[in-house]
């Protein structure tokens, strides 16, 4: 602050002109009263003298002002008015604030003594025509009447009397009126921004737990889906519109009683619908619900904030319009909707409930906001004249403008939300070209030459020889496996498989799933998934997919879901090719994923009527086939309980059953059991066998037992490749160790019971010999020597050798000619007995078993993981632990097997 230790007297001025709100605005220099000569003397006198001291101020006397014309306002600049009364000045200023400089009325007592008694108004205020008692303005003016009284008087027997008065100032009662003004934008604000954070939250949730795929494989079409959104939160949001509207008129709050009703819930609805189009455009990038909270968060303090400070007054909330802003912020904050109903919420206060003018603290009521003024620029304020064009602001656009500019809004968020909804991978690495809308299969244009079987077999054939030079290349000329490598089944499928002559139901041909490191250069880092996946698959037959964690079933399982887009090859179903034609395939498909997908705040047979709807299931249906795949699976009891009250078994069972709706031709199972106790298993195990008649069902698993049971066809994948295929027998007999024995008899019997052995089985192997107990392997080239064996050992051959009849028959016979085992009889293809005739007997015992698929695919594996496979146990050497190993049979601890 500037220090004034030798402060200087200034001389006083005369009185400084009237201003008007803004430089150059109408005013009134002097409202006086009573208008008779003695006054008029007075102050023409007055005049007079300030012509000397302030040249620029006119003081002429004006036509008088009438009770008619208490609420007009200046409409030039004016001298001395005279009017009816003090009670006219009170009113006036009321009415007009900041117009009139002084007011002066006179109660002149003509004695003798003679008395001037005078009271002289001022404006308190600390803008426009501030004439406040303690500065010099006011003291100029009442020095201005003092001195002429003195000039037309007797001064010696006229004595002066004054008081002073400030103007009106605004009436407290409408307070509340400039609270929602000033703080509406911000209040309703929040509430729609409840709307916004839980689309936000909910869309991404249902992003991240698959919820939407599951839908989409089920059927639904991704504008469908956006548009449920949009049209559910459409209603919300028309509904709090008009809570919001209800309740300002119930409170009786000038914005909601002044304005026209139509246009503020228009306002709301519009501005609702942006927030919640902008939230379905920000879900599209986002791939956790964590996020899409935070966004939503951090979103809501930004618009909070600028709701609060920009558009709490006229002040701040035009700023963006004046001269000195630069336009670029202001069309930038026209994409964002919280700025145009800032504005708009503004405009309409300004035009509802008037304003309070902070700089004055003067209240300048408004006029009412009526359909017509959405077309009407903005008033600087709302005094009668505020029809004339000088007091409109310049540059600021008329309210209707936001409402195009959050239309605008709507507009550019829902072609984003389409556009990146298709362009951003989402979790399983799926995502269109950037220019895909050029392409015409995009709308639903197939101009693509549907082609023969054979031209498609030699597409496939092409493509893959494309893709292994590329890879020869990329990995320095040359590639790691072939398919000379491949087994003599896999190899035999794969000629079938693209063999146009095999008829088949559906084929896969060179299916490949790469993962790239990179999104834009192919590297040797990238993870080959699948590789040239060749099968057959038949109406009816049920094919186990079997293979190690990360071996490629579940992305080949999603390829042909259409969940995840083929990197290479494909497959036809029915006819219908994956890559071209999945709508149509899904139309024909049922998916029962890997991981439950299911609405937590849904019954299970709100889960089936909802997937029955999306399957196009005809609606007198649904409570039968409710009712029939809830029994059949045991959940008809619970099938009013929300499925987050589910156990894990069964919620998997809930998922199975959503698969089989809609009468799929084709299904998919991935892992359809698991967490399944063994009794619900079965059950679900027989209702898929039942179901599977004139079905291709795919099917993965890791329990061995369910593909055994299950499975017409097995195959085993590792390293996403087809490793082995065929029936459960043929697996057994191709890849297991072929049968083993074990026999008791009498220590001192060992030798000759040995011999024995090896004559009537050559090839047979002693694995273990201790006290009498032999255990022997005989391999799968020893088979023919089996039978006869057996028959020694039950001693019908008529030979030395006496045992009972097993209780637990092998049921190997009926599997091998079936070629698998009974569906709900599993068996593990043992018989044991135990002779019992007497001392005399030779063998007092005997166990026969035959390799087991665990068996099998262990050794599939293993060979498949020369070096060690890290998805099991092993010891630092390498070797599996002594202590994982059974009975003399290798059990391999299987991490994540169920
Ligand atoms: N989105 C992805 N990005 C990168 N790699 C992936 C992706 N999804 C899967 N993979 C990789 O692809 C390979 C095959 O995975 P997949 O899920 O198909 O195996 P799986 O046989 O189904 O295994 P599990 O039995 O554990 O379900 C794995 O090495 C996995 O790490």
């Amino acid at each position: 602050m500037r220090s004034n230790y030798h402060p200087k007297p200034w001389a006083l001025p005369g009185i400084d002109p009237c201003q008007g709100r803004a430089p150059g605005d109408p005013c009134i220099q002097l409202l006086f009263t009573p208008d008779t000569p003695e006054v008029r003397q007075i102050l023409t006198t007055v005049s007079e003298q300030n012509k000397a001291r302030e040249p620029s101020v006119t003081l002429d006397f004006e036509s008088a002002f009438t009770n008619a014309d208490i609420t007009k306002a200046p409409t030039r600049k004016m001298g001395m008015v005279p009017v009816p009364n003090g009670q006219f000045i009170y009113n006036y200023t009321l009415n007009n604030p900041n117009s009139t400089r002084f007011g002066i009325e006179f109660s002149i007592v003509q004695g003798p003594p003679k008395n001037y008694v005078y009271q002289t108004w001022f404006n308190f205020t600390n803008s426009a025509n501030d004439t406040d008692p303690f500065g010099d303005s006011m003291l100029s003016f009442t020095r201005a009447i003092d001195e002429a009284i003195m000039l037309i008087t007797d001064s010696n027997t006229a004595s002066l009397n004054t008081a002073l008065k400030d103007f009106p100032l605004v009436p407290p009662t409408l307070a509340n009126d400039q609270v929602v003004s000033s703080l509406g934008p911000m209040f309703f604000f929040c509430s729609m921004m409840v709307i916004f954070i839980c689309v936000l939250n909910q869309i991404v949730t249902e992003k991240e737990l698959h919820l939407r795929h599951s839908m989409q494989m089920m059927g639904l079409k991704t504008l469908v889906y956006w548009f449920s959104w949009w049209i559910s939160n459409a209603l919300l949001v028309f509904i709090s519109a008009v809570v919001i509207c209800g309740f300002g008129i119930a409170f009786g709050f000038t914005v909601f009683k002044n304005s026209n009703f139509l246009a503020l819930l228009i306002t709301f609805f519009l501005f609702g619908m942006a927030m919640v189009t902008m939230a379905l455009w920000i879900t599209t990038m986002v791939k956790r619900s964590r996020t899409a909270i935070l966004i939503g968060i951090f979103l809501f303090i930004i618009g909070l904030l600028f709701e609060s400070i920009v558009f709490s007054n006229s002040y701040v909330g035009y700023i963006w319009y004046d001269e000195g802003t630069t336009s670029v912020a202001r069309y930038i904050l026209m994409f964002i909707p919280f700025f145009n109903f800032g504005k708009i919420f503004l405009d309409m206060s300004l035009f509802a409930t008037g304003r309070f003018d902070l700089l004055t603290e003067t209240y300048i009521p408004g006029p009412g906001f009526k359909w017509n003024d959405l077309y009407n620029p903005i008033p600087t304020d709302f005094t009668p004249t505020y029809d004339d064009k000088r007091t409109r602001h310049p540059d600021v656009p008329a309210p209707i403008q936001s409402w195009y500019l959050m239309l605008m809004n709507i507009a550019v968020f829902v072609v984003l939300a389409l556009y990146l909804d298709q362009v951003v991978a989402d979790d399983y690495g799926n995502r269109r070209h950037l220019l895909f809308f050029l392409d015409p299969s995009f709308y639903g244009l197939n101009i693509r030459k549907k082609l023969t079987i054979r031209e498609w077999i030699s597409a496939q054939q092409n493509d893959k020889t494309k893709r292994d030079a590329a890879r020869k290349k990329l990995n320095g000329g040359s590639l790691t496996e072939t398919e000379a490598d491949d087994d003599n089944d896999v190899k035999e499928e794969r000629e079938q498989a693209l063999s146009a002559d095999f008829e088949t139901q559906a084929r896969i041909c060179n299916l490949q799933k790469v993962f790239r490191e990179s999104q834009f250069r192919k590297s040797p880092l990238d993870k080959i998934a699948v590789k040239d996946l060749c099968l057959t698959l038949q109406e009816g037959k049920l094919l186990a997919l079997l293979g190690q964690n990360g071996a490629g079933k579940s992305t080949t399982m999603n390829m042909l879901s259409g969940l995840t887009q083929s990197t290479g090859g494909d497959a036809l179903f029915y006819g219908l090719s994956m890559n071209t034609e999945m709508p149509q395939i899904r139309s024909l498909m049922g998916v029962c994923p890997q991981h439950d997908i299911l609405f937590d705040d849904l019954t299970a047979k709100e889960h089936i009527e909802l997937y029955a709807g999306l399957k196009n299931v005809p609606k007198h249906d649904i409570p039968r086939l409710t009712e029939e795949r809830l029994k059949a699976v045991r959940l008809w009891a619970v099938k009013d309980r929300l499925s987050h009250t589910y156990s894990g078994g069964m919620k998997r069972r809930l998922s199975m059953v959503i698969s089989t709706l809609g009468d799929p031709k084709i299904i998919f199972l991935d892992e359809p059991t698991t967490g399944m106790d063994p009794t619900n298993r079965r059950h679900v195990w027989s209702f898929i066998e039942k179901f599977k008649q004139g079905r291709i069902i795919i099917l993965t698993t890791h329990s061995m037992e369910e593909a055994d049971i299950l499975g017409d066809r097995i195959c085993v994948m590792a390293h996403g490749r087809l490793r082995a295929i065929g029936n459960s027998i043929h697996l057994k007999n191709k890849f297991g160790a072929g049968y083993r024995i074990s026999l008791v008899t009498d220590p001192g019997n060992t030798e000759l019971v040995k011999s024995l052995i090896e004559s009537k089985v050559p090839g047979c192997i002693l694995k273990d010999s201790s006290a009498g107990a032999l255990l022997y392997q005989f391999p799968p080239s020893s088979m023919p020597y089996i039978p006869k064996l057996v028959q020694w050992l039950e001693g019908v051959d008529g030979g030395s050798a006496s045992a009972r009849t097993p209780t637990n028959r092998s049921t190997q016979g009926s599997a091998a000619n079936s070629g698998r085992n009974t569906p709900l009889q599993p068996t593990n293809g043992s018989s044991s007995g135990l002779s019992n005739y007497g001392d005399g007997a030779l063998i007092h015992g005997y166990g026969i078993s035959q390799t087991s698929l665990e068996e099998v695919f262990l050794k599939l594996i293993r060979d498949a993981n020369p070096d060690g496979y890290q998805g099991y146990e092993i010891s630092s050497k390498g070797k599996l632990k002594s202590d994982e190993k059974e009975g003399g049979h290798t059990q391999l601890r299987h991490r994540g097997t169920n």
